[in-house]
């Protein structure tokens, strides 16, 4: 029998004959391979690019009974704000990691040293913030302990104040990366959006990307990619912004990215993210465009389930021994979900499923995927469930 959602998903079977992964993706190393090269079509592709992979990595490298080498991670997402005076550093690194209500940034004190934020979720974020009159670029200044371990560096400018000087900044900034830690991310928060008037903001944003882009191809760098985000402390789009610059320092992207597009595709979901509980950072989602919209109207979801944990108990959870990994969804036997309708009809609704005590999915349901059909979604997401467990096990 088929789902009503695609039709090369099976519906659960009563009996225990194995179920064909729709989420093509195999982690299993042991995988056997029949496909040929010029046989497979686009919906397999998946699954004939992982299988290739594993034919190669056994083929070239591993002797019978030898296991393969673990996958090679980087540690966790490191985060360095940089930026001119009162350009809001402090701000963003407090509201988004250690959840200072956005009003009372307004009595922050200037930052005279290196002041760094952590926080324990799904993953260990980390953050600093460098001081701007500190001479981090001059030649005696050891730059390697700054920024040898960083994965993204955050340029933010004020745009509510004069930004020119900050560009000429940024650009020397900019510029250092590129000649001595090309593999580090340079990131833009043109900051400080609220209260700015549509025209404005737009206008804004266009000029310090088009400057930036021409300066940096004057210096012989036109071709590294700096990205841009409008934010505001006082609206969800830090958390946005955030997320983007996240979701690029794990290396399980891909993976996850896939997993979603092909659940998206399969239970006619319009946007599913994969949230970090505590942070509302979103740590994936589809490959479909992405919206402020959706990701507000999830983000507040998050924090309904947050303030439900917070009235009801969070479960006890094991040590975590060592910081720099996840922490394995796998641990945890009992998953919570819940279905909320948030327009009249009752064909938009959100679907949660906590994937693990910290980590949760929030699908926003788009039309023809009614709750009536929520055991197919269900049985669905248990096999996405299955494949992030996975992933994170890899
Ligand atoms: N309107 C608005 N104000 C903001 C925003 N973010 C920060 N601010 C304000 O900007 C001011 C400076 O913020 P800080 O976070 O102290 O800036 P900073 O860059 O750390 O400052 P220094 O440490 O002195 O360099 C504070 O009054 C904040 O309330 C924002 O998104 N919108």
């Amino acid at each position: 029998m088929h789902t009503l959602f695609g039709e090369n998903i099976r519906s659960p079977s009563p009996l225990k004959t194995p179920h064909q992964n729709p989420f093509e993706l195999a982690f299993q190393p042991s995988v056997a391979t029949s496909s040929t090269e010029s046989s497979k079509t686009s919906p397999d592709q998946n699954e004939w690019l992982t299988h290739r992979l594993q034919n190669q990595v056994s083929a070239t490298s591993y002797t019978h009974g030898e296991q393969p080498p673990p996958t090679k991670r980087k540690g966790n997402p490191r985060l360095l704000f940089m930026g001119m005076r009162r350009c809001g550093k402090s701000s963003v690194q407090k509201v988004v990691f250690q959840k200072l209500p956005p009003a009372d940034t307004l009595y922050l004190e200037t930052t005279n040293r290196i002041e760094s934020a952590s926080m324990q979720s799904f993953m260990h974020f980390e953050s600093a913030e460098i001081p701007t009159q500190l001479p981090v670029l001059s030649p005696d200044f050891d730059h390697s302990t700054i920024f040898s371990n960083i994965g993204a560096v955050i340029w933010i400018i004020d745009s509510q104040d004069e930004y020119l000087t900050s560009i000429s900044e940024l650009l020397r900034v900019a510029v250092f990366l590129a000649e001595h830690y090309p593999r580090t991310n340079f990131e833009v928060f043109i900051h400080k959006t609220d209260g700015l008037s549509e025209e404005y903001k737009y206008d804004t944003f266009r000029e310090v990307r088009q400057r930036v882009q021409d300066e940096l191809s004057d210096y012989g760098y036109g071709d590294r990619s700096v990205s841009y985000y409008q934010t505001s402390i006082f609206d969800h789009s830090i958390f946005e912004a955030m997320s983007k610059v996240i979701m690029k320092l794990l290396p399980q992207l891909p993976a996850m990215e896939t997993l979603l597009t092909k659940l998206c595709s399969t239970c006619r979901i319009q946007k599913a993210y994969l949230f970090d509980t505590v942070s509302k950072i979103y740590i994936a989602t589809d490959a479909s465009p992405t919206f402020l919209k959706d990701y507000e109207v999830c983000s507040d979801y998050v924090d309904v389930i947050v303030d439900i944990k917070q009235l009801y108990g969070w479960r006890d959870k094991s040590p975590v021994d060592n910081r720099d990994e996840p922490q394995h969804a796998a641990d945890v036997s009992f998953v919570g979900e819940s279905v909320v309708t948030f327009d009249r009809s009752g064909d938009t609704y959100i679907y949660a499923r906590e994937i693990s005590d910290s980590l949760s999915l929030l699908c926003l349901m788009g039309q023809g995927s009614g709750a009536d059909k929520k055991v197919l979604i269900d049985y669905n997401v248990d096999i996405l469930h299955d494949a992030l467990l996975q992933v994170f096990k890899v």
